[in-house]
């Protein structure tokens, strides 16, 4: 079995700001919980005993192991049969994602097989699957491929009838790609991969640390005539590159996970709440009732984090709502994620956006389309379109922003 997972995680992520301006993206808030704690819990469930974060820079390295540190503590809280020791990159300025994965293992002298994953996905696989899948292949690296709708921004791989990779190309333009099938960006390596590294051909490469995955490694060993396989993956699979793929990917999540996997329990029809203790069990029994009173109204699903509140008269419609936050009266949140200890006023709507952790909104306020970074402040009946704001921007009453960046440098509170 693989026993250890690399992944790099020292990307800067701009496509998913405001969100990731003070945190690594691997641990933006998804379903409640870091995105990258999903990860590690799948790979642990499948085996893995030591995952290697690829992390790089000050706000990358200090969020991720301050949170996770070195990882011990997951055993406990998922209750799992082993323990997951988490190891970090030491400081080495990567150049790109297959440089950070090379400088980790050499670094911790790994020689055995390896799993890399990228830090800002969410997926489901069985990674004892696809290693039979590979050993059965003798391949020497494996790619799990997913069909996707629109190959924007993915790598694309053309496969013959044995699924061999025949052909790779880094993001082409969706009229140029050779197939539908994306890199997920999840691989096996085989024990002795980077001996490719010192090939005549690669030596330009290793020299340049022109060490990208999907745009020098993996096209330079299919050219070279290496056993690189596609893996079909069945399970799910998202990239949370961008907010709207965030928010695409927290719906389908809390469509189709089992209240289990939410950590959560049903308590009506398609709403799950969190918490194991007892106050979360009466929060839960509260909840319940207003619910049945039609004191609070809910479509489509909810996720409910615990030590939250609702107000009379609000409607839920494909929402989650993170712990410690506070929903007003007469609030409307729809297809929409509302992060920890966030504070909404009343009547305040809330369509297709993100809402970072701790913001605090006023009264009468519509937000459509929109990221809140953390901690930011939205006055009273303020109107939002398209919007961006900026971790601890203030946005004041009456203002009426559309299509609009806020990121101007406000004193922090
Ligand atoms: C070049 C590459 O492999 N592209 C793949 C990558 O695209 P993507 O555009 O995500 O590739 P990036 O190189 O930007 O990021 C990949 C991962 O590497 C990390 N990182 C990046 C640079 C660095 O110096 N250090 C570091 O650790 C990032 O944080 C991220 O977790 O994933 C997609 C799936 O999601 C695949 O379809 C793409 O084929």
């Amino acid at each position: 079995m693989i026993k250890k997972a690399v992944i790099p995680i020292g990307g800067e992520a701009t496509r998913l700001r405001p969100l990731t301006i003070e945190t690594s993206k691997g641990l933006v808030r998804l379903l409640n919980k870091p995105i990258l704690e999903h990860s590690i819990l799948s790979l642990a469930r499948d085996g893995v005993e030591e995952v290697y974060l690829g992390v790089r820079g000050y706000v990358n390295y200090t969020t991720l192991f301050d949170y996770f540190r070195e990882g011990y503590w997951l055993k406990k809280k998922y209750g799992l049969e082993k323990e997951v020791r988490i190891r970090y990159m030491p400081r080495y300025e990567s150049t790109t994602n297959g440089d950070a994965v090379w400088y980790t293992m050499r670094y911790y002298d790994i020689k055995e097989p390896v799993v890399v994953i990228q830090g800002d996905n969410i997926y489901q696989l069985s990674l004892r699957e696809m290693y039979e899948w590979h050993r059965k292949k003798n391949a020497f690296m494996t790619i799990a491929l997913q069909p996707v709708n629109d190959v924007t921004g993915f790598g694309v791989a053309k496969i013959d009838d044995d699924h061999r990779i025949e052909y790779f190309v880094e993001k082409p333009k969706p009229e140029e790609a050779p197939s539908n099938l994306a890199n997920t960006g999840i691989y096996i390596l085989s024990e002795n991969f980077w001996e490719f590294l010192e090939e005549d051909w690669a030596k330009e490469m290793k020299e340049n640390r022109r060490l990208d995955f999907g745009g020098d490694i993996i096209p330079a060993l299919i050219e070279h005539g290496y056993d690189v396989y596609g893996y079909p993956m069945s399970g799910y699979w998202f990239d949370i590159g961008t907010p709207d793929r965030y928010l695409n990917a927290a719906m389908y999540l809390l469509h189709h996970l089992s209240p289990e996997d939410m950590e959560a329990v049903e308590i009506t029809h398609d709403v799950y709440m969190q918490g194991k203790s007892e106050m979360s069990e009466d929060l839960r029994k509260r909840i319940r009732d207003m619910i049945k009173r039609g004191e609070v109204l809910i479509e489509g699903k909810a996720l409910l984090g615990r030590h939250i509140s609702i107000g009379k008269g609000t409607v839920l419609e494909d929402a989650i709502i993170d712990n410690y936050s506070m929903i007003g009266e007469n609030c409307e949140i729809l297809h929409s994620v509302i992060m920890d200890r966030a504070k909404l006023g009343n009547n305040v709507r809330i369509i297709n956006s993100i809402v970072g952790r701790h913001v605090e909104i006023g009264d009468n306020v519509r937000i459509v389309n929109s990221v809140i970074g953390d901690n930011a402040v939205i006055s009273d009946n303020v109107r939002m379109y398209n919007v961006k704001i900026w971790p601890h921007e203030f946005v004041e009453n009456g203002a009426s922003l559309e299509n609009y960046t806020v990121r101007h440098t406000a004193p922090k509170r």
